[in-house]
């Protein structure tokens, strides 16, 4: 009898005709050798696609090379072999237009206000000043932060400043989101609700998201797919499809599916993380 997993690749929500936004052939990573030792072939080779518009979620042993495919995504570092194509552009050398990163990290400017951290990157791109602050204004509204404009980031919460970060992210308008890690100094609620907003924000701009992420949980709720990755060095051991519709959010883990999947991931997770732990 096929199972629900297998029921739900046969039949995928998301599975409509749209094109590959970003295409990933072959890549490798090797960092070069430091301090005599050898050179640490932290990645791949991994192939793989993001459909425009889907959200996408990694998972994988810790340093299996999760944030060295996404830096390789956003062109913050060259891959060793192989090559990454967004929009059907080679990605050489920057990141690319229409794509935005937010790292794990609190990476918002003390010295800026709340507003002027949000609009540092559209200014930078040239953008006029009236659509700065119309989309500015529209983001921190967005963000729930509408009212601390004018605040500077020591008088905001952990879960705040990371929300000023994804705001200016938004700013730009990115086509492309990769989230490296966004919610991983939160607490388990504010992550949850960042989640949601996450989620909204996705529908709103109907970008292509690209997370990485420890939580199977997180990964499981708000993915079209979700990309289980081996110990070092990282390849795609299975995607895994949800069949999600795009309304979903936290209620999605009352799903009678959701426990089907949550297995999944964590059965091929734990396999791959007793490699990397040498159990
Ligand atoms: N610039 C670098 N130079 C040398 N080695 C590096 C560099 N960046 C990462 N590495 C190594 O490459 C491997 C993969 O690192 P990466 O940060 O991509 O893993 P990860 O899966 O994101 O880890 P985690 O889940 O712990 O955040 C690790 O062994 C790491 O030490």
């Amino acid at each position: 009898m096929a199972s629900q997993i297998d029921m739900i690749r046969k039949f995928p929500a998301s599975e409509v005709d749209r094109k590959a936004h970003v295409a990933v052939n072959g890549a490798t990573k090797v960092f070069a050798a430091r301090d005599g030792g050898l050179p640490l072939h932290a990645l791949g080779p991994v192939s793989f696609d993001l459909r425009q518009g889907e959200f996408f979620s990694v998972v994988g042993p810790s340093g299996c090379g999760k944030s060295t495919l996404l830096d390789l995504v956003a062109g913050l570092s060259p891959p060793t072999e192989g090559s990454v194509f967004f929009e059907h552009k080679e990605v050489k050398g920057q990141v690319p237009d229409g794509v935005a990163v937010v790292f794990q990290e609190d990476a918002s400017f003390p010295w800026l206000s709340v507003f002027d951290n949000a609009a540092f990157g559209a200014r930078r791109s040239g953008l006029p000043e009236n659509e700065v602050k119309e989309r500015v204004d529209h983001a921190l509204a967005f963000m729930g932060l509408a009212s601390f404009a004018a605040s500077y980031p020591a008088q905001l919460s952990g879960g705040m400043r990371q929300r000023v970060c994804i705001a200016r992210a938004m700013v730009l308008r990115p086509r492309l989101m990769l989230l490296d890690e966004p919610f991983g100094a939160l607490d388990q609620q504010t992550r949850l609700l960042m989640g949601e907003e996450m989620l909204k924000l996705w529908r709103e701009t109907d970008s292509t998201v690209m997370l990485i992420t420890h939580s199977i949980d997180e990964a499981v709720m708000l993915s079209d797919r979700v990309g289980i990755m081996s110990a070092r060095p990282g390849t795609f051991i299975d995607i895994v499809e949800t069949g999600w519709s795009r309304e979903r959010g936290s209620e999605t883990t009352m799903n009678p599916h959701y426990g089907a999947l949550q297995s999944k991931v964590w059965g091929l997770l734990r396999t791959e993380s007793l490699k990397a732990l040498g159990v």
